[in-house]
Formats: C-alpha cells, structure tokens, sequence
C-alpha cells in the first residue's frame, strides 16, 4: 500500500498553473525523485506536501489521511519530516545538543525547558549520531565542522521525530559529488532500516540516476513521466522537455565512479 498517495493536485498564482493536476504515489522504503527544469512546479508540489501551501485543487493522502488543510506543525506530527538547516543560532551548540534539542521537540517539550548543560536524551541523541556517523564529534560545537557533517547531524535532526516520510528540498546543494555521493549513501542506508520514504528535488542527475529508485518528470506543472531512472532516461518527452532539442542524459555512473 502507498504511503503517500497525490491525486489531481493543482495550485495556481495568479495566472500561473504551477501544479497543474499531478498525480503520484511513494512507498514505504522507497527514494522518489521529484526533478524538472526551473519553475517546473517542485519547490509549490514540495510546500503543499509539507502544509506551507494550500492546494487549490486535489488530494495528498499521507497514511490515510488527508493533509490537504492541515497546518505545517500538524504534518510533521504525523510523520512527514523535512531537513532543516541548522539555524544560525544552534551553530554555537555542540553536535550532541542539536540533536538534543530535536527530540526535545519531538516529545512536546518546549525550548524553554532546555538547559544547556542538560543531559536529557543525551543517550538516544548519541545513538542517532551513530546511525549517521556522527558519534565520534558529538561533543565539538556544530560552527566547527565540515559541510558534509553538518548535512548528516541534520539528518540526525531530522530523525529525532522518526519521520515516516522525509522531504529533502536539494539535500546536496553545494556539495563536492564524494560529499554529494557518502549523503546521498547515507540517506539511502537510512530509507533501508527505517522502512522510511523519501522524496527529494534534486538538480545534480549523477546522484538521481545513482540513488533514486524511481522518478517524476515535472515540467510547466505537469507531471510528463515517472519510473525506473533507467526508463526515464531515454523517455523522449523527457529529453525533448527537461532538457532541450539535442541534448541527452549523460552515461548512467555508478556510485563507485562518482565516488
Ligand atoms: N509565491 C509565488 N508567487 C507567484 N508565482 C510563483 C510563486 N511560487 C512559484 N511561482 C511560480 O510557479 C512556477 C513554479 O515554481 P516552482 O518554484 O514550484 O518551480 P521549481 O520547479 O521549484 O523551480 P526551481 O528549480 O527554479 O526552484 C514558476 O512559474 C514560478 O514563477
């Protein structure tokens, strides 16, 4: 059974049909890629999965009810994750602290009940650092690592709810493709135990054809196609949408050539 299911979906500025009347599923376990050329329709399709848009027109099922009206807070309550950046304010925290806080919002309590030198949940905190290879840094202040851990303790972060769904919004933006490749490894690593879904945008096509295990083709609002990389690949509206007369998807690499 899908855990989450999109019918019809549309959602207009203006004049402008950003989503005009897409329709998808995603399973449990499963990494769906959610790609398209600029002002496709992503980042609108994205927010109302997330509640910070309201669909004009359609459905988006999460398992079994309707998110379609529910505010932001209450999605992720249900199980719908995100990544979030690891705001300014909490650089100055330690690795472990991040972490703590999180699952301090997960169990309803408020930051106020933080103290900093806390031991609350430090334990479970270190157990998903661990999961995302992260343990050994717990103690060293987030403003002091490297891009590529600081993406992971936002993984972390994002677990602390033990998402049933993650959305990741271009999780390798900025990236160097080892760094893009050990994330994106990860996230899959993760999808594995958990039985967790995840749908991401992504612009770089070397991580797509790599990691997702299945893809939709937004183009002008319209979902053109969706499948196995390797079919849509050489999908014709692809190639001719996506990517303009003449051009074509490179070569599939495998993570080990990326790497
Ligand atoms: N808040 C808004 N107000 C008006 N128009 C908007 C708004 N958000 C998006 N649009 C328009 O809707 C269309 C889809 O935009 P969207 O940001 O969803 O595309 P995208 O696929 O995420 O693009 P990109 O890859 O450039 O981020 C575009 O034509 C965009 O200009």
């Amino acid at each position: 059974m899908s855990l989450l299911t999109v019918t019809n979906l549309g959602k207009s500025f203006g004049g402008v049909k950003a989503v005009d009347g897409i329709s998808f599923d995603l399973h449990a376990g499963e990494l769906l890629a959610l790609i398209g050329p600029n002002g496709a329709g992503k980042s609108t399709t994205f927010n109302m999965v997330n509640g910070q848009l309201t669909a004009d027109v359609g459905s988006i099922k999460f398992d079994g009810k309707e998110l379609v009206g529910l505010k932001p807070r209450e999605i992720w309550r249900l199980g719908v994750g995100r990544t979030f950046q690891i705001a300014e304010t909490f650089s100055s925290l330690t690795v472990v602290e991040n972490v703590q806080m999180a699952l301090l919002s997960a169990d309803r309590k408020l930051f106020s009940m933080w103290r900093p030198a806390s031991a609350h949940k430090r334990e479970e905190a270190l157990a998903l650092l661990d999961q995302v290879g992260m343990a050994a840094q717990a103690d060293r202040p987030c403003s002091v690592l490297a891009y590529g851990d600081v993406k992971r303790v936002e993984l972390a972060i994002a677990m602390a709810n033990k998402p049933k769904l993650l959305l990741m919004d271009e999780p390798t933006a900025g990236m160097a493709p080892k760094e893009r490749n050990e994330l994106m490894a990860l996230t899959k690593k993760l999808v594995t135990e958990r039985n967790m879904a995840v749908l991401f945008t992504e612009h770089s096509m070397d991580v797509v054809f790599a990691y997702a295990d299945r893809m939709i083709v937004l183009a002008r609002g319209r979902l053109i196609a969706g499948g196995a990389p390797k079919d849509i690949r050489d999908h014709p509206k692809v190639q001719e949408v996506y990517f303009g007369t003449g051009k074509t998807f490179e070569k599939e690499k495998t993570s080990r050539e990326i790497a």
